[in-house]
């Protein structure tokens, strides 16, 4: 069986965040520079499996999300529509939106920014054989059957593991078969007396016999539900790969200036970002005399290549791997300008230059050998883009960084895959980063 159908995603938005507790919907709270909201869009609109992207959001906030999905750019949401009191409230509503004409639906949880693109993938393919899909993942946790008693809760039960599975989003259907089973759950008057908890719980009870596929998720897909989950959910951005493969028409006809400090992987870089079709400059410190320690020097270097629609600086490893009493006066001058003076004088002089082209700044550390010189100077480099790419998210300007540990190629792949993707306050280790 071959659907060959129109894929919709669903972004379901519309609920209120009640354990989160910010007196804000979540979906509106920032992570990784971006709202978690547009992070899931972004999922949906950047794949290629999907065709149209509808985004149900909290009553009173459509506005907002209207305005947030102009401003990002988005160009396969089609529709924003006000969210309903509960979640399966949300999603008939996102049924109706659609339409009659037949589909593949894919429900999404707005709170879930941290999908791989990969799991899209799979359940669009799953879709073509199978009408319900549902994406899950094994339990690591033992989970027990409760009730009341007498002065908190007993165990009833310990459940088989083996057969459970937690269930995330996207939960994936033919149009046809979840509208017919919102349908039947609509006209069954018990069920707003013990609702659904997913969409997938609406077909088994009111569509048994259609069979739900699984498709396996990941422990990354976590559910931002309450204060905590925020707090790992900007972790995981932080710390792991942009899931994002190269996107081939991503740096075509843009301008990459390289600024070389010494760090490994400009070459590889330049030779890589002019193949996807990038005007490549480079900058050196060697050869052109720019010093990173002088915020002028950098302006007038930075004046002279017209557009920039992404500037990366790589320095030197900071230190030397000795010990700190035995450094040399010009080693630990060195390792100040890499690790905080350079980068700092280099975000002054490229904001400016960045704004006018609403492009990015990547920060590159170097492998340092982790010792007293070289590991504040990498930290510092780090916390200087997780920070600017908080203040300058709102004009567009993002800054990421990439941390060294990787072969010139893996180096030079992952500067150019981050540089390539439309997030900012990441910070990736090359070594395990983007292709
Ligand atoms: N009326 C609702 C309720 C929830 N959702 C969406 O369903 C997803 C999962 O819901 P949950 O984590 O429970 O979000 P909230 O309902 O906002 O949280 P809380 O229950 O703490 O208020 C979220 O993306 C949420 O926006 C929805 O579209 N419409
Ligand atoms: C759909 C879901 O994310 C699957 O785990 C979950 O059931 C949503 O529950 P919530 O209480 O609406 O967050």
């Amino acid at each position: 069986m071959d659907s060959g159908l129109r894929a919709v995603g669903v972004v379901l938005a519309g609920g209120v965040g009640q354990r989160m507790g910010l007196g804000r919907p979540k979906q509106l709270a920032t992570v990784a520079g971006r709202t978690i909201l547009e992070h899931s869009i972004a999922l949906f609109d950047g794949s290629p499996d999907i065709d149209e992207v509808v985004v149900l959001m909290t009553p009173g906030l459509v506005d907002e999300a209207r305005e947030l999905v102009a401003r990002a750019g988005f160009r396969k949401v089609t529709k924003v529509v006000e969210g309903g009191a509960s979640r399966t409230e949300s999603t008939w509503r996102a049924l109706r939106a659609i339409g009659e004409e037949e589909c593949d639906v894919l429900l999404h949880d707005a709170v879930r920014p941290l999908l791989e693109p990969r799991i899209i993938t799979d359940c669009v393919r799953a879709l073509r054989d199978h009408r319900a899909v549902e994406v899950a993942i094994p339990s690591s946790d033992t989970i027990f059957a409760v009730e009341p008693g007498p002065g908190g809760e007993t165990i009833t039960e310990v459940l088989d593991r083996s057969r459970l599975r937690r269930a995330q989003t996207p939960q994936c259907f033919r149009l046809s078969v979840i509208r017919e089973a919102y349908e039947r759950a609509l006209a069954d008057p018990g069920f707003a007396d013990r609702p659904a908890t997913d969409d997938c719980g609406v077909v088994l009870r009111y569509l048994p016999d259609v069979p739900i596929h699984i498709v396996p998720g990941s422990e990354r897909n976590l559910k931002i539900t309450h204060p905590v989950d925020a707090r790992i959910a900007a972790a995981l951005f932080e710390a792991s790969p942009v899931p994002a493969a190269f996107e081939e028409e991503a740096l075509a006809g843009r301008t990459v200036v390289l600024l070389d400090a010494g760090g490994a992987g400009v070459r590889e870089a330049a030779e890589l970002a002019s193949r996807h079709g990038a005007r490549v400059v480079v900058l050196s410190c060697e050869r052109d005399g720019l010093r990173l320690d002088d915020v002028r020097s950098v302006a007038k270097a930075l004046a002279g290549v017209g557009r920039i629609d992404h500037l990366v600086l790589a320095v030197a490893a900071a230190g030397g791997g000795g010990s700190l009493m035995e450094a040399a006066d010009e080693i630990v001058a060195e390792a100040a300008v890499a690790g905080y003076l350079g980068p700092v004088n280099v975000a002054r002089a490229a904001y400016p230059r960045l704004l006018e082209s609403g492009g990015g700044l990547l920060l590159c550390v170097a492998a340092d050998a982790g010792d007293p010189l070289g590991a504040p100077a990498g930290a510092a480099v780090t916390a200087l883009a997780r920070s600017l790419a908080a203040e300058w998210a709102g004009e567009g300007v993002r800054v990421n960084c990439v941390t060294g540990g990787g072969t010139a190629e893996e180096t030079a792949g992952a500067w150019l895959a981050v540089l390539a993707s439309r997030l900012t306050g990441q910070v990736v280790d090359a070594s395990s980063g983007p292709r």
